[in-house]
């Protein structure tokens, strides 16, 4: 699904990433885990075409998109989600739904089907983000991580095949982290999503189980299991020392 070459991204005479080159494949979960300051969210911005890198290149599917600009990038199938929820506060559930969904079938072409064909896709759309029953509510009612959710099943109506998620439990409670989990692996079995996450919560990874890519120092460290990189001693050092004691505090 995506293959990333030897980035190199520098700000001033900093560099962030550093030759970073990491490869995920189609149909997969993915977590980056690293340190504040290593480069995520900068390698995240590369990847989406908010910042053009200095070297290196990315493939999407085998096609360079390397400093395409981010709509073109949208377009060819990559979506992101920040970690503030980008929902319109002032439309409805449903409405937020329904935005994406519109530009998602008016792109395949099927403007005369559209309203027929998006029905059931809000319905399975509200089902995953466990809405069904708030479709009519302002979106400015609901609690954070209900927009958190909303906006990820936003990022599936558009249909696209890689989606990164940066941070989707910021500020959200312990039963609202499970639960987010749970609808990120979703993406995978039930709607065949490749999915890239940024996350420092280690009960989210935990409960993510799923492929993990260590991130130091603008560059990836080690890849695996979780159970097979936490004994890792340049891991402990780096990062799952801290985090994991965070958890248990
Ligand atoms: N636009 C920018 N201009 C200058 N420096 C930047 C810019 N964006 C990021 N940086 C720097 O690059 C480094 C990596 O930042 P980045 O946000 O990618 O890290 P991160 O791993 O996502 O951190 P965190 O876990 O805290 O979100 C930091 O030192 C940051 O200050």
């Amino acid at each position: 699904m995506l293959e990333v070459h030897s980035i190199v991204k520098r700000f001033g005479g900093i560099t962030v990433l550093n030759e970073l080159s990491l490869s995920l494949q189609a149909g997969s979960v993915n977590c980056i885990i690293g340190p504040n300051g290593c480069g995520k969210t900068t390698l995240f911005n590369v990847l989406t075409g908010r910042l053009r890198p200095e070297g290196g290149r990315v493939l999407l599917e085998g096609r360079d998109i390397t400093g395409l600009p981010a709509w073109r990038i949208a377009q060819l199938g990559m979506t992101r989600k920040f970690q503030i929820p980008g929902v319109y506060p002032e439309l409805t559930v449903a409405e937020n739904l329904i935005v994406p969904l519109a530009a998602s079938n008016r792109r395949a072409g099927m403007l005369a089907t559209l309203f027929a064909k998006s029905e059931d896709r809000l319905h399975a759309l509200l089902d995953l983000c466990g809405l069904e029953g708030k479709a009519e509510y302002k979106v400015a009612a609901l609690a954070h991580g209900e927009k958190q959710w909303l906006e990820i099943a936003m990022l599936l109506a558009v249909d696209a095949d890689l989606i990164l998620l940066d941070e989707p439990t910021a500020g959200m409670s312990v039963p609202e982290t499970q639960k987010t989990a749970e609808l990120v692996k979703r993406l995978r079995t039930e709607f065949g999503k490749t999915v890239l996450v940024i996350e420092h919560d280690m009960s989210f990874v935990r409960a993510l189980d799923c492929h993990l890519i260590v991130m130091l120092r603008g560059q990836v460290v080690r890849e695996g299991r979780l159970e097979d990189i936490q004994t890792d001693p340049e891991v402990i050092a780096a990062y799952l020392g801290g985090a994991v004691h965070a958890e248990s505090e």
